[in-house]
């Protein structure tokens, strides 16, 4: 189904009603309940109860609707409107639990579910990968992954718990939810616990593409294996926000010195166009350690691109 007949309600015109007036929505588009149905919504998720260091990623999806508001309606980058080609809405925010992990969880996965059309969320905390994966995961199978991050999230418990924002896709490999054949993790760098991380995140299936690889091997080089480890298969995308080196995201929770710029990431995401993109988040944005909204800036961007990626392949849906 492709839009060219239905006209799409699209963002407040900037031209119109100055872009920093009125409540944030993100990209200043129309409510999920101010539009018939939508074909890709933003929803987010304020929980940040699995993190290991600081606190503050339950202020992300306020934070990057707000940095939202300057998105203008064309990408070129991407060669797409992605407002004219699909219905795109904001979903509001999922309530989840801040005192109960395992209930926060499983309002996460039946917040997901309830939303008929693909989604982009901002978190909130990693935790929120694996009930989100867990509903993606539903409705396509197991999933291709690519996973930008400067940390592996596939340790197996802290402090006794499994579920936390180190653990997502350790619990999703072992619930089925993800391909083995086809997981990616990129921007990987920093310290680990012992050399066993990598063997058993090895093990899970996963390849690294490191922050070293993406500058001494070069965006193409590492693009096309992306690509190639993906082939036709659903993929899911997440996005740590501290993928980006802290110059570029300080505003998150376990910063890691060494990592990507906001232009190799945003690269790297378009070079994914004509993938078979069926989800993504973006997560880990902490605006109480940003600055002049630089971290939630660039959260905003890597989520419109992402909203783009889905818009391009539309065409897709029943
Ligand atoms: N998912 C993020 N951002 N960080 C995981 C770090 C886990 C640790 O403290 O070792
Ligand atoms: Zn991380
Ligand atoms: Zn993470």
């Amino acid at each position: 189904m492709t839009n060219t007949v239905r006209m799409h309600q699209g963002p407040v015109d900037s031209s119109k009603v100055p872009r920093f007036a009125g409540p944030a929505t993100f990209a200043r588009l129309p409510r999920l309940d101010q539009v018939p149905r939508a074909d890709v919504a933003v929803v987010g998720v304020p929980f940040d109860t699995g993190v290991s260091y600081r606190p503050g990623a339950r202020f992300g999806p306020a934070a990057v609707r707000e940095a939202s508001r300057l998105l203008r309606p064309y990408h070129p980058g991407l060669d797409v409107s992605p407002f004219e080609r699909v219905q795109v809405a904001d979903a509001g925010d999922i309530a989840a639990n801040p005192f109960d992990i395992g209930e926060a969880i499983e309002a996460i996965e039946a917040g997901a579910d309830a939303i008929d059309a693909r989604l982009v969320t901002i978190g909130g905390d990693h935790t929120i990968a694996l009930p989100l994966l867990r509903s993606v995961a539903r409705r396509h199978g197991p999933v291709a992954l690519v996973h930008f991050d400067a940390h592996l999230d596939t340790w197996d418990t802290y402090f006794g718990a499994e579920y936390t924002h180190g653990t997502p896709f350790r619990r999703a490999a072992e619930e089925g939810l993800l391909d083995t054949e086809a997981l990616s993790h990129v921007g990987i760098r920093g310290s680990l616990y012992g050399k066993k991380d990598l063997e058993e995140d090895r093990r899970l299936g996963f390849g690294i593409v490191t922050a070293a690889d993406v500058l001494r091997r070069g965006l193409d080089e590492v693009t096309d294996l992306l690509r190639q480890r993906i082939g036709d298969r659903p993929v899911y995308i997440s996005v740590d926000i501290d993928v980006l080196d802290p110059a570029h995201a300080p505003g998150t929770g376990t910063p890691e010195a060494g990592g990507l710029t906001s232009r190799e990431l945003l690269e790297i995401l378009r070079a994914l166009a004509g993938c078979r993109l069926v989800g993504a988040d973006v997560v880990e944005v902490a605006p109480a350690y940003d600055h002049a909204e630089i971290t939630s800036i660039a959260a905003s961007h890597v989520a419109y691109d992402l909203v783009s990626l889905l818009a391009l392949n539309a065409e897709e849906r029943g």
